[in-house]
């Protein structure tokens, strides 16, 4: 099979017994699609991220946020840093996620701070940085490994936005969950279950759109 051969959802490895197999059938794709975010060149980075920024200067989603979450790419995922930068140009909040015992919370980011290496590598910052609740964000730049034209979502395979985010179906005003991605990052389908948190929007470098309830 070649690197970038279409990975179906029945190609797992049956031999791993300690999953449910919706959560195993994820695994070869997600390996194939972050191969093929990190092999974009940082022109093509470049291009995604600021064509991702240009969209949200220009959607209501986005102009009406005080409070976003945000986050420091890696692995090749649609780097963020532009859009962070029109949040404080905007004044904005911004926040970025922490990671502590399988749970994820936000930390506000404000021009010049310092970062530290949390969680899984990913800088984050310090512990004196005020933290605001997660469902009262307006709205959440969601990193993502693939995701479907609808608004599923397959993520690195922590759980953590599922986890996060579960909760605020109850809510009147919940957090508005934005992926940002490469437009080669959509699939047709995706073998999902039934604690993944739908995505209510997506941004790639070429348009933005509204998924499921909110479209
Ligand atoms: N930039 C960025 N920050 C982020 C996230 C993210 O996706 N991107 N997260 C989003 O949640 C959280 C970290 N989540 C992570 C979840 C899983 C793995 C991980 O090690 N995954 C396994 C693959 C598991 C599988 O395929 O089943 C691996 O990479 O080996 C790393 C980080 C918080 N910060
Ligand atoms: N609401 C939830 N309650 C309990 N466990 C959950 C919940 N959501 C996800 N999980 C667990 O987290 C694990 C990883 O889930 P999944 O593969 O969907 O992660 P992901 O969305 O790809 O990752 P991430 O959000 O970190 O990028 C699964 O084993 C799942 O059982």
């Amino acid at each position: 099979m070649s690197e970038f051969t279409p990975v179906t959802a029945s190609s797992y490895n049956s031999k791993d017994n300690q999953a449910p197999p919706g959560q195993l059938q994820k695994r070869p794709l997600r390996r194939q699609l972050r191969a093929q975010r990190r092999a974009l060149s940082s022109v093509q980075q470049a291009a995604t991220a600021q064509a991702v920024a240009h969209h949200l200067l220009y959607h209501s989603l986005f102009r009406r946020a005080r409070h976003v979450a945000c986050y420091l790419a890696s692995d090749g995922e649609t780097d963020c840093t532009p859009s962070i930068r029109l949040c404080w140009r905007l004044g904005k909040q911004v926040y970025l996620p922490v990671t502590h015992a399988g749970q994820m919370t936000f930390r506000r980011y404000s021009r010049g701070d310092k970062l530290r290496r949390g969680g899984f590598n990913f800088l984050e910052p310090l512990p004196a940085s005020p933290s605001y609740p997660s469902l009262e964000m307006d709205l959440v730049l969601t990193p993502l490994v693939g995701f479907t034209r609808q608004g599923e979502r397959l993520g690195m395979g922590g759980g953590f936005y599922d986890r996060c985010f579960a909760d605020d179906r109850l809510r009147r005003q919940r957090p508005t969950l934005l992926g940002l991605a490469h437009s080669f990052q959509q699939v047709e389908t995706l073998p999902t279950l039934p604690h993944d948190r739908q995505l209510d929007a997506v941004v790639t470098d070429c348009e933005l759109w509204m998924c499921g309830s909110r479209r």
